[in-house]
């Protein structure tokens, strides 16, 4: 038997730092939704106790450093599974970007032995193997849009947001997780964005309450390493992009879009100096 999991992108509408933890984590407030950006996950019972994990991009690691292997290791150990698995990584997410390819990868791992081997997992333990393994793989086993606290994994689930067009960018550049959050000064943030507001826009369907709200603060601390990426921002927006943020530690950039007749005006005139340009729908729920 064969299954097939989808493990679409995240983006941060916002997400602020409130302060650094004994544990070295930050704590945060963040709004998270889906796009339609996604890698495809197949998988089948191995009758030997392994994992084996293939993918058609040769730029990612397949061994134990892969976090869709982690998850199939997580559940096999908790689980007692003693038959193996084969997973298939159809890649299409931008890796090390800030849109959180890996952790989704992880998240329908989890999601698909679930169902491959019939465990009966409930979905608020399959959340917290999640958060073993990263601190956005909780919020994608369930995916939809949500508050997220904690050092991310604290859920609540939010309603859709207004939908639109989101026009991603990828400078080739990489940022590490951890280096921007070493970086932050929590105590000399200038500007915290507010995730009540952000919630009320989205409660009230305001798109263009959305756009005015997007913040985050770890963009700073990446624009600084890398101020191309600043430059892509002005891009966009000069573009005619609504609002424009980057996403969770970067590099990528997001563009949020009213209206279909003005994407391939942004899009053409992104690809002019930017190689890895989309142009996806969020990813509403229900
Ligand atoms: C930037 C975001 O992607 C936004 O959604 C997340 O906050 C990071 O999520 P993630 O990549 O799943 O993060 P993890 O794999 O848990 O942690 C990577 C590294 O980021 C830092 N980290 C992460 C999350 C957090 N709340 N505080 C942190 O300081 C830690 O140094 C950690 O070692
Ligand atoms: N399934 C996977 N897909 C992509 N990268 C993976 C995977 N498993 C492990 N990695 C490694 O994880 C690192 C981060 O990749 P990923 O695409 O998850 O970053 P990200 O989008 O910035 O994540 P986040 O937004 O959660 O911080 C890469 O350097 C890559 O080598």
């Amino acid at each position: 038997m064969k299954i097939y999991e989808k493990a679409p992108a995240k983006i941060n509408l916002m997400l602020d730092v409130l302060h650094r933890r004994e544990d070295g984590y930050h704590e945060v407030e963040m709004i998270m939704t889906m796009v339609d950006l996604a890698d495809r996950l197949e998988m089948s019972t191995l009758p030997r106790d392994t994992i084996i994990i293939s993918s058609q991009v040769g730029y990612i690691p397949l061994d134990e450093k892969n976090l869709a292997f982690q998850a199939a290791r997580l559940i096999k150990d908790r689980y007692n599974v003693r038959s193996g698995v084969y997973i298939h990584l159809d890649k299409n997410i931008p890796v090390a970007a800030g849109l959180a390819g890996g952790s989704s990868d992880a998240a329908a791992t989890l999601r698909g032995l679930n169902r491959l081997w019939g465990l009966n997992i409930p979905v608020e333990e399959l959340k917290a193997l999640g958060a073993e393994l990263g601190s956005d793989v909780p919020f994608c086993v369930t995916g939809g849009t949500a508050l997220a606290t904690g050092r991310g994994e604290i859920l609540t689930p939010l309603p859709n947001p207004p939908q639109c067009w989101v026009v991603l960018a990828k400078l080739p550049i990489n940022v590490s997780t951890a280096e921007v959050y070493g970086r932050l000064r929590s105590s000399q943030i200038p500007n915290h964005p507010s995730a009540g507001a952000m919630i009320e826009a989205i409660e009230n369907g305001s798109f263009l309450g959305v756009c005015d709200r997007l913040g985050n603060v770890l963009e700073d601390v990446t624009l600084q390493m890398h101020p191309e990426v600043a430059h892509l921002k002005e891009s966009m927006l000069k573009l005619g992009a609504d609002g424009v943020l980057m996403s969770g530690s970067g590099p990528t950039v997001f563009g949020l879009v009213s209206k279909e007749s003005k994407v391939s005006r942004i899009y053409n005139g992104l690809r002019g100096f930017c190689k890895e340009v989309y142009a996806v729908r969020l990813l509403t729920k229900g």
